[in-house]
């Protein structure tokens, strides 16, 4: 049985972006324990939104939240130093062109500086090919992507739940994120697939 617990990662995005550091506090004292963070580079998608030096900023003003980091970025291998103040690095697949060794690299990269690890795939990337990546027990969170990357206000997937159903038969300890369209129905399909 899973004994993880569910965390609901309001998205700057969503935000009044202007006012980052009180709608950051506000989503704390709302009951929030996690914030995501996505980090956008007009590459690896086609947005820009903000980077290191925000994040970092932000970090002062807040208190005790979780800072999750999306990187929706070509080389993320070059965000890990510039971003050391959060708490989990979420790096793409087919960022790293879906190559293992070079996954495992980063996400010991990432472990080095204390960080969570979080994968995340877009949705036409078959779940069974980060398999590998899971096995070595470095990784904290999957991140399956509900939307393609890049914008909010998109439609919920309903057909990537399968994704979440195979990892949490394959990984009872596993967190697993969902991302874009989530509103109450989606949020609860979501997690039912999960406790499957
Ligand atoms: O990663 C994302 C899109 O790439 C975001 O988190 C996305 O902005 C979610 O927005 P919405 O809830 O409107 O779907």
């Amino acid at each position: 049985m899973c004994t993880l617990k569910a965390i609901i990662a309001p998205s700057v995005l969503a935000s009044d972006i202007s006012k980052l550091s009180e709608e950051t506090n506000r989503m704390e004292e709302l009951g929030a324990e996690w914030i995501h963070l996505d980090v956008m580079d007009m590459h690896f998608v086609p947005n820009l939104s903000f980077g290191p030096p925000v994040i970092n900023n932000l970090k002062k003003y807040t208190n005790k939240i979780f800072f999750d980091v999306h990187l929706m970025v070509e080389n993320p291998e070059k965000y890990v130093e510039l971003l050391k103040t959060s708490n989990q690095l979420t790096f793409h697949f087919e960022a790293l062109n879906e190559d293992i060794d070079r996954c495992i690299q980063l996400a010991k990269e990432i472990k080095k500086n204390n960080l969570w690890v979080g994968v995340s795939i877009k949705p036409k990337t078959n779940i069974e090919k980060i398999v590998p990546l899971l096995d070595t027990n470095l990784i904290d969170t999957v991140l399956v992507m509900t939307v393609e990357p890049g914008f909010g206000g998109q439609s919920f997937m309903h057909d990537m739940m399968p994704k979440v159903s195979f990892l949490r038969t394959k990984y009872k300890n596993l967190n697993i994120q969902v991302d874009g369209g989530l509103n109450i129905e989606t949020t609860e399909i979501s997690a039912s697939h999960e406790l499957t």
